[in-house]
């Protein structure tokens, strides 16, 4: 369903519940990398053998285009041009998954983008993460996935492409060497085949 002005998540940003949601005291796991770099294919992989509820923020944000909202034009021309969305919306999306879901453990993938996405979400949500996975691989072989990767993304063009690396490297990774002061990164050589990748993410949640 759409975003529309006043919705349930509203009231709970605004503390008008009674008891705090379920939600509000979830075990969340960021997952950060470059596009391409397989935060997709690993967290369908994390949802198979651990019960994480895993959403991605460009999913939720193709969602709301699809829904007919009235933020969809807005949000289609940003991802077009590889460029973030305001934080109020991707977070307002992201807390009305994670409250429809009855779960309390999620993989949020390709979420916090810059600081205001942090900053919004930690003042929103107030839920600091478990720990935060970063998919590190080269740039050219995340340019190769992409190129080959088939599913009519309308981003997945060189031209959007290299706005996308950009934005990454200037907004993305500040959040990732965050992360890291914090002692919470934790980081993956995901330059390897699937299957080696997934064996190293899984050690992390098997504790
Ligand atoms: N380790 C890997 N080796 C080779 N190809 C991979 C690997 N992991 C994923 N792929 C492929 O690369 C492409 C991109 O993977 P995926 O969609 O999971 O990345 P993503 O990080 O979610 O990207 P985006 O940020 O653009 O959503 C897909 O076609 C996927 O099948
Ligand atoms: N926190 C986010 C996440 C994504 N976007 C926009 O969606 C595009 C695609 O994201 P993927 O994770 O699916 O690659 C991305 O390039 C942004 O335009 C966003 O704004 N904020
Ligand atoms: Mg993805």
């Amino acid at each position: 369903m759409a975003l529309i002005m006043e919705t349930p998540v509203d009231a709970l940003i605004k503390g008008e519940h009674e008891s705090p949601p379920r939600w509000k005291k979830s075990t969340v796991v960021f997952v950060l990398g470059g596009p391409g770099s397989g935060k997709g294919t690993q967290c369908a992989n994390l949802v198979k053998h651990f019960s994480y509820t895993h959403f991605s923020a460009g999913d939720l944000l193709r969602a709301e285009i699809k829904s007919g909202s009235q933020f969809g034009a807005m949000i289609q021309s940003m991802i077009v041009d590889g460029r973030i969305v305001p934080s109020e919306i991707t977070v307002k999306l992201l807390c009305k998954a994670m409250e429809e879901s009855g779960n309390d453990k999620f993989l949020i993938d390709g979420f916090p983008r810059n600081e205001e996405n942090r900053i919004v979400f930690e003042n929103v949500a107030n839920i600091e993460p478990a720990f935060v996975l970063f998919f590190d691989c080269p740039e050219e072989e995340l340019e190769r996935r992409i190129m080959s990767r088939n599913q009519g993304r309308e981003d997945d063009n060189i031209e959007t492409i290299k706005k996308r690396f950009k934005v990454f490297v200037e907004s993305t990774l500040p959040i990732i060497s965050y992360y890291e002061s914090k002692g919470k990164l934790r980081k993956i050589n995901a330059a390897k085949p699937s299957e080696e990748v997934f064996e190293a993410v899984k050690v992390l949640f098997a504790s």
